[in-house]
């Protein structure tokens, strides 16, 4: 797996990020999902740079210009319910791609911090020989994105797969760098050093899916 992590050099993607960390601006919902949606924006562009492209003419008022248009067939998948921000963003660029929206949530079954991933809601359209971009902000443990990926797979094996991220561990990447093939990309905003015990990162940001859309029983 090939990791970018964009953070790494300065730019205006550090304010977003500080903003939806921060304890009193991440409280502003809308501003919450916005911020996640301006990323997903940034990471678009910068994915946009590894995709194969193709020439085509544009007819202008004036004459001919030769522009470069992406290949290939992108799907965006995203994880629920966290990942509908990001998927905007992605979707904000990438505006004539297929989309996929698959559930995956931690559940608790002994009311301990043990956690199994379960998925259920999944909707997509036939994968095989495209180009999955796989949204989801946050990459703690890293075992949602897989328990996703083993879930995609029945719709076809896509022949490149993007994962895209908000805020990541080294654990978690770690992790599903072992779980999926060696061809993925990671586009990663930006890495945290740890995990707590009840598998969020820290510093993080706390709990995204309820940042953006409230507090769930
Ligand atoms: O890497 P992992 O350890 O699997 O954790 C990451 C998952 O946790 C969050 O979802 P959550 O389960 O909180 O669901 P939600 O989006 O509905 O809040 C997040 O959006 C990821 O899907
Ligand atoms: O830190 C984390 C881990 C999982 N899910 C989140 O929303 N945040
Ligand atoms: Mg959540």
């Amino acid at each position: 797996m090939t990791v970018h992590h964009i953070a790494q050099n300065n730019s205006i993607l550090n304010k977003f990020i500080a903003e939806i960390r921060d304890v009193k601006i991440q409280k502003d919902s809308l501003r919450f999902r916005r911020n996640i949606e301006r990323i997903g924006e940034i990471l678009s562009y910068e994915l946009s740079k590894q995709l194969l492209y193709k020439t085509s003419s544009t007819t202008t008022p004036l004459g001919i210009k030769e522009t470069s248009f992406i290949k290939d067939n992108l799907v965006i998948a995203s994880v629920l319910r966290a990942g509908l921000p990001l998927h905007q963003g992605l979707l904000n660029y990438f505006d004539d791609a297929e989309n996929a929206f698959i559930s995956a949530y931690r559940h608790h079954p002994n009311k301990d911090e043990n956690f199994e991933i379960v998925v259920e809601y999944f909707a997509a359209p036939a994968l095989e020989n495209k180009i999955v971009l796989l949204a989801d902000p946050m990459l703690a443990t890293g075992q949602s994105l897989v328990a996703v990926y083993e879930a995609l797979k029945k719709h076809g094996l896509p022949r490149e797969i993007h994962i895209v991220a908000v805020i990541g561990s080294q654990e978690g990447i770690d992790y599903i760098g072992e779980n999926f093939p060696e061809n993925t990309h990671l586009w990663i905003a930006t890495i945290d050093p740890s995990l707590n015990d009840k598998g969020y990162i820290v510093p993080g940001l706390g709990d995204a899916g309820d940042l953006a859309y409230g507090t769930k029983l």
